[in-house]
Order: C-alpha cells, then structure tokens, then sequence
C-alpha cells in the first residue's frame, strides 16, 4: 500500500506471480481506480491466509475473496487456478499448489508432475490451466454479501522439458495451443492476452466496475 492512499480493492492473494498478473489485468481498466495507490494485497491488508477446503476452483476462490472482504471491509478479489493434465482426470487441479507435498514449491511441484508425465506420449499430453476469478463486496447492513464467480482456460500440451523464465508455477511446461513458445517465454502481456487468468478476470471486470462504483471511494 502507498503512504496516504486509501485502498478501495483487495486482491485477496499471496501468491507473488499471480499479484504481479492481476495488477496488469487491472490497469487502465476500472475507471477512477489508480491501481498503484488504491490496490492492496491481502498480505499488505494483514488478512489471513484462507485454508482452502473447497473441491472445486469455484468454491475455493469464493472462501478467498469472502474472507478478506470480511476482515478487510474492502471489495476483495481472489483467484483460485491450477493445471488440469487430461491423462491424470484433470489432476492435479485444485491441488496443484501443492501437488509435491510442500505448498507453493513450483519446482517440486513441476518436477513431481513432469516424472508421473515421463512415459506419456506426445500426443497425449494434453492439460490446460484453469481460473476462477470470484468478487465479493462486503455487506452492507441488512444486506447480504454480493458475490460473482467467472472463468477462464488455456489450453495447451506439457513440454518434456521446462523452458523460460518467465511467469511462475507451471508455466515453463505449458506450451499454449498454436503457440511455439511454452509459457515462460511469452512476455507478461502475451501470457496476459490467452491466459487462463486474463479471459476470467475480463470477464468479471464489470462486476468489479459496478462494485467500486457503489462504495464509498
Ligand atoms: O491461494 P493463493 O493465495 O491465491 O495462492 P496459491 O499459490 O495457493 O494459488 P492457488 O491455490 O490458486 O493454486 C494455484 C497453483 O496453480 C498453479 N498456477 C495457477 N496459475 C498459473 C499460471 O498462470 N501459470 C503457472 N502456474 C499456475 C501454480 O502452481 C499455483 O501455485
Ligand atoms: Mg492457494
């Protein structure tokens, strides 16, 4: 947060890649909010981190962005993503910040992934990343909790190999559809533009709109 500024959304994250993207999706794109000033995370927000016992992506972003507008007081935003490999059923899906035992290690995470992965077939490879991007505005007195959920995919193959160093997670495996360059290599607003990330959080910007327009700025 900046000296002076008072925050007016929260993204309601403490994953760094993610915060670095959202705040790009968000730029320029709600008018009157100065996503340098008014924008917080949910560190900065001092709200805690939320345990995730939903079974879908769905579920799992609204725990998030339910709980720091509730500690916050502010319009919260959360994203809940992962990969979702065809072979393995969409695994590890809602487990994939966690998928080698140790939350938020992307290169165990991705290692473990592409060592189950080792004897499948090119033409097998298959996976995409999938976003759930929730809104929730606080409630207001004698009003309920507003909440709205969209989403966004990006289909693509697992390399064999991780490539680039961009992005974060499992970007360096996931080479997008019609594209010759594996996530890692794309630039941030490349990734942006296809991302999983991007189509969900397009689609929930005039929620966001409409939120920030009914609180007191
Ligand atoms: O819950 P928060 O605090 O938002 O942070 P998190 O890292 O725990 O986030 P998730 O629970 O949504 O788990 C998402 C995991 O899926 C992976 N992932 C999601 N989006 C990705 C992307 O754009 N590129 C690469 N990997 C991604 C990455 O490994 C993340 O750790
Ligand atoms: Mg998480």
């Amino acid at each position: 947060m900046s000296d002076g500024a008072t925050p007016r959304l929260v993204l309601a994250t403490h994953n760094k890649g993610k915060l670095r993207e959202l705040r790009e999706l968000l730029r320029g794109q709600v008018p009157g909010l100065d996503v340098d000033t008014q924008v917080v995370d949910a560190a900065a927000a001092g709200a805690p981190d939320v345990v995730e016992t939903g079974v879908t992506f769905a579920e799992n972003s609204l725990l998030k962005a339910r709980a720091v507008a509730a500690a916050t007081g502010l319009v919260a935003i959360a994203d809940d993503s992962g990969l979702a490999v065809d072979v393995m059923g969409g695994a590890p899906g809602i487990f994939s910040a966690r998928w080698s035992g140790r939350h938020g290690d992307d290169e165990a995470n991705l290692n473990l992934l592409l060592g189950q992965l080792s004897d499948v077939p090119d033409q097998h490879r298959g996976a995409a990343f999938v976003c759930a991007a929730a809104l929730a505005v606080p409630a207001a007195d004698g009003e309920d909790t507003r909440e709205v959920v969209e989403y966004g995919q990006l289909e693509g193959v697992l390399l064999r190999e991780p490539r680039g160093a961009g992005g974060f997670g499992y970007d360096p495996i996931l080479q997008p559809a019609g594209h010759d360059r594996s996530c890692a290599e794309l630039s941030a607003a490349e990734k942006n533009a296809i991302s999983h990330r991007g189509k969900a959080f397009r689609a929930l910007l005039p929620s966001i709109v409409a939120a920030l327009e009914t609180q007191p700025a």
